[in-house]
């Protein structure tokens, strides 16, 4: 690349690298005798901290002692919407959360999640994550019910869509768990969400498994913070991953595709589980796996660094290559890297370190800046690199803007040779199911095969992982147990498990 603006297209305000995220959903509610001894805001905003790497746009809380409810919501990372005065406001024996990255309706104030509205059942609150792919149509079903709705906002739609009275009535008063799967079998796909009533949490997941969700047990500690009984629950928590689940909650399991879980005070049971349509498999999202989800949080019984760290090892054997050191673009690339060189049996060795501080690029009009940019956040560490030919890793090429510039800190930095593995198979699709996928003509490998993305790059060689190689990799140590097993590859390979949206432009 030249000083020339270059044909890498970018963001209308910023450089934006990599796929955006998704959202984080948390939940937790405390057991036996309400006030709970636990404080619950505090578990929750510990929680959403700790699913901050899935959405930063926004983040908010709603709690409650059973009979009222509080509620703290705003644009912007979790730890400048929390402050001690509205933590003490939130203090409560129950309380969900949501950290965002918007898909269905703008970054905005109205957005923010959890929704949260009074029913002529009580209060209701809701936090999602996923995207619904019919919701046009949920949309205008609702509205066609007289019900007026107050954003664009699919999660809104979740909201308003549960509070509606079924035609044929109820005879008991709600029936939660049926206007819950009424609403599963309407619209399939794709969501993990918790509703939050004023004694329970609903905690859900769509009939595919499209969005992750897991199950975790809160325990009694002492007075060091040290989990003392793992046998007694002190309350119950659900969330989109188990990183978020830390020294005093114990991971139990995940949400299976199309369950219901009611939590209360007693604890947690299965209500229902809502099928998929006949034939179909689970499409739990692969790019969990390759990139958005944190390495330590466990999926289908394996933690997603071994995972990585396979994908790594089946680059090499697809794409092998001569080299004296391997390494990654730090950080998602890490595990991958660590597996490339087990398997080639070549040294792994750290080439660039990254500096935390830097946040989103503003828009770069010159290839000087966006070379500048990518130097600002990547540092080679010249000893590692002086007359060596590197292997290095990356988990996912998306616009291209990374690797060129990284490239050549490489070669300043003194490698006579670099080849590129990416531990993912090329991005060109776009994705209906939560995710921000750049436009067809912004992603790389809509316009570059990979020999061509190299001399584009200045790579010596590039390779991406298949779409085979990264099922196996993900699916080989599944044990499937009675359930079946199946993962969303659609930004991948085109095939859409739902189909696609009606009136779907791309
Ligand atoms: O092809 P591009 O559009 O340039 O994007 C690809 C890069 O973006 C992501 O990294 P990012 O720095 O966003 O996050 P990470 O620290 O988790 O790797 C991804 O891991 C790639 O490194
Ligand atoms: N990324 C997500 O999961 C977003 C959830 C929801 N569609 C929203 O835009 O708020
Ligand atoms: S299309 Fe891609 S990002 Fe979207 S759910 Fe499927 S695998 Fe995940
Ligand atoms: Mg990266």
């Amino acid at each position: 690349m030249g000083d020339q603006p270059s044909e890498v297209k970018c963001g209308e305000k910023t450089m934006e690298t990599g796929l955006t995220h998704e959202c984080g959903v948390f939940g937790a509610i405390g057991s036996e005798s309400w006030p709970s001894n636990v404080d619950i805001a505090q578990i929750v905003l510990i929680g959403l901290e700790a699913l901050q790497h899935r959405g930063q746009e926004s983040a908010g809380m709603v709690t409650t002692n059973g009979s009222s409810f509080h509620i703290q919501k705003g644009m912007g990372l979790v730890r400048n919407i929390f402050n001690n005065e509205n933590m003490q406001k939130l203090r409560g024996s129950m309380g969900i959360g949501h950290t965002r990255y918007s898909t269905s309706a703008a970054s905005d104030q109205v957005n923010c999640q959890p929704f949260f509205v009074h029913s002529m059942h009580g209060s209701l609150a809701v936090a999602h994550n996923g995207e619904l792919i019919n919701k046009d149509g949920l949309r205008k079903a609702v509205l066609e019910r007289g019900v007026g709705l107050s954003t664009h906002s699919d999660s809104e739609l979740i909201t308003q869509a549960l509070c509606l009275n079924p035609p044929e009535g109820e005879i008991n008063g709600p029936n939660w768990p049926g206007r819950i799967k009424h609403l599963m079998q309407l619209s399939p796909l794709s969501y993990s969400f918790v509703i939050m009533l004023k004694d329970r949490i609903y905690a859900v997941r769509d009939p595919y498994g499209n969005r992750p969700l897991c199950l975790g047990k809160i325990l009694p500690v002492n007075e060091q913070g040290n989990a003392v009984n793992d046998n007694k629950a002190e309350g119950w928590a659900v969330s989109s991953e188990s990183c978020a689940f830390l020294t005093h909650i114990r991971y139990v399991r995940e949400v299976y595709p199309g369950e219901i879980i009611e939590m209360t005070r007693r604890g947690i049971t299965t209500i229902d589980i809502v099928n998929r349509p006949e034939g179909r498999l689970p499409a739990f999202c692969i790019f969990e796996y390759v990139y958005f989800a944190r390495p330590n949080s466990i999926f289908e019984g394996q933690e997603v660094y071994s995972v990585r760290a396979q994908c790594g090892r089946q680059l090499a054997i697809e794409y092998p290559v001569d080299a004296d050191i391997v390494g990654s673009v730090p950080e998602s690339g890490n595990a991958a890297a660590h597996g490339y060189a087990a398997q080639a049996n070549i040294p792994f060795g750290e080439l660039l370190t990254k500096n935390t501080y830097v946040g989103r690029s503003f828009i770069q009009p010159t290839n000087r800046l966006r070379q500048l940019n990518v130097a600002l956040k990547f540092s080679p560490i010249g000893v590692n690199l002086a007359g060596k030919r590197v292997i290095l890793i990356d988990d996912s090429i998306v616009r291209g803007n990374t690797i060129g510039p990284i490239i050549k800190l490489l070669r300043r930095a003194g490698a006579t040779e670099v080849h590129i593995r990416v531990a993912s198979p090329p991005l060109q699709y776009p994705c209906y199911m939560g995710i921000n996928i750049p436009t067809k003509e912004e992603l790389i490998a809509n316009s570059l095969d990979s020999s061509d993305l190299a001399s584009h790059v200045g790579a010596d060689s590039l390779a991406y992982l298949s779409v085979d190689g990264l099922v196996k990799a993900v699916q080989n140590n599944i044990k499937a147990e009675s359930r079946k097993i199946g993962h969303c590859t659609a930004c991948l390979t085109g095939q859409y498990p739902g189909g696609i949206p009606d009136n779907m432009e791309w």
